[in-house]
C-alpha cells in the first residue's frame, strides 16, 4: 500500500458494514468539500469498470468463493490506482466508497463460502493505494439491517442480520490489525443505543475530522 505524500491532496476512504452509509456519506463529503473550494474525485469499490461489473454480477447471484472475490476486488482496485493517482496529482482529494479494508473484513469472514486467510488478502492487495484517512462508519448491525430492508427489492433475511453482526466483528479485528499502517483512522457513530443518528449530524462529524486532518497536513508540509 504505497502512500503518496502530497500536501493538500489526500486519499480518503469510507468503510463500514452494508447499510452503514458509506455510499451516502462519501457523496455528501465530496459535495461539502467542493462547496468549501476543494477539488474532489469520487470513487467506489466495486468500481463501474469491467472487473467491477463482473463482481457486481457475482454478488447479485448470492454467496461466492471469497478467495476468488479477493482476487477480483484486488484487480478492480489496482485498475483504479492510476485514476486515483491522477486525481491526487491534480491536487484533488480522492474520496472512495470502500477500499482494500473492505476485502480484509468481507473476504475473510468465515460464514461466507471459502473464506480467504486475512494475511493472504493483505498480500494480494500489496499494491493497492494506502488511504491517508479511513472513516469507519460505526452503525449497529440491527440498524443497518433495517436500512437494507428498506432498499427496493430487498428481502428480510434473518441470516443477513447474523452476517452483519459477523462483519461488524471482522471490522473490529481489521481496524486493530491496520493500526499504524494508515495515518488517520477515525470512527464516526452512525447510531447510538439502537437509535439512528441523523444523516446531517454524521456528515458534519465526518467533515470536521477530514478538515482537521487536511489543516494538520497543510501545516506539517509548510
Ligand atoms: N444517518 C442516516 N440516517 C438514516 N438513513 C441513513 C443514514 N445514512 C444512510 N442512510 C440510508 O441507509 C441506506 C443505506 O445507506 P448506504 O449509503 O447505501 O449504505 P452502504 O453504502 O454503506 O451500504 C440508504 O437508503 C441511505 O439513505
Ligand atoms: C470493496 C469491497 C466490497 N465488498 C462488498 C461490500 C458490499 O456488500 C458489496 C458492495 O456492493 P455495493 O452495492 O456497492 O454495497 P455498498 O453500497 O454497501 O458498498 O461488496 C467486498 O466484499 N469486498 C470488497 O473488497
Amino acid at each position: 500500500m504505497g502512500g503518496h505524500g502530497r500536501g493538500r491532496a489526500a486519499y480518503i476512504v469510507l468503510e463500514g458494514i452494508d447499510g452503514a452509509g458509506t455510499t451516502t456519506h462519501s457523496k455528501l463529503l465530496a459535495e461539502k468539500l467542493e462547496k468549501l473550494g476543494y477539488c474532489t474525485c469520487l470513487f467506489e469499490e466495486p468500481s463501474r469498470g469491467d472487473v467491477g461489473i463482473v463482481i457486481r454480477k457475482i454478488l447479485s447471484q448470492g454467496p461466492f468463493d471469497q478467495r476468488l472475490l479477493s482476487l477480483l476486488f484486488a484487480a478492480d482496485r489496482l485498475m483504479l490506482r492510476s485514476s486515483i493517482e491522477g486525481c491526487l496529482d491534480r491536487g484533488c482529494l480522492a474520496i472512495s466508497d470502500r477500499s482494500w479494508i473492505s476485502s480484509l473484513a468481507y473476504q475473510s469472514y468465515d460464514d461466507f463460502p471459502d473464506p480467504a486467510p486475512i494475511e493472504w488478502i493483505y498480500v494480494v492487495n500489496r499494491y493497492a493505494m494506502r488511504p491517508d484517512i479511513l472513516v469507519f462508519l460505526d452503525v449497529e448491525p440491527a440498524i443497518a439491517y433495517r436500512r437494507l430492508g428498506r432498499r427496493k427489492g430487498s428481502r428480510e433475511l434473518p441470516e443477513r442480520l447474523q452476517a452483519l453482526r459477523g462483519l461488524a466483528r471482522r471490522y473490529e479485528h481489521v481496524l486493530k490489525l491496520i493500526e499504524g499502517i494508515i495515518p488517520l483512522v477515525v470512527r464516526v457513530k452512525g447510531s447510538i443505543n439502537g437509535c439512528e443518528r441523523p444523516v446531517e449530524a454524521v456528515s458534519r462529524d465526518i467533515l470536521t475530522v477530514v478538515l482537521a486532518a487536511l489543516r494538520y497536513w497543510e501545516h506539517s508540509k509548510a
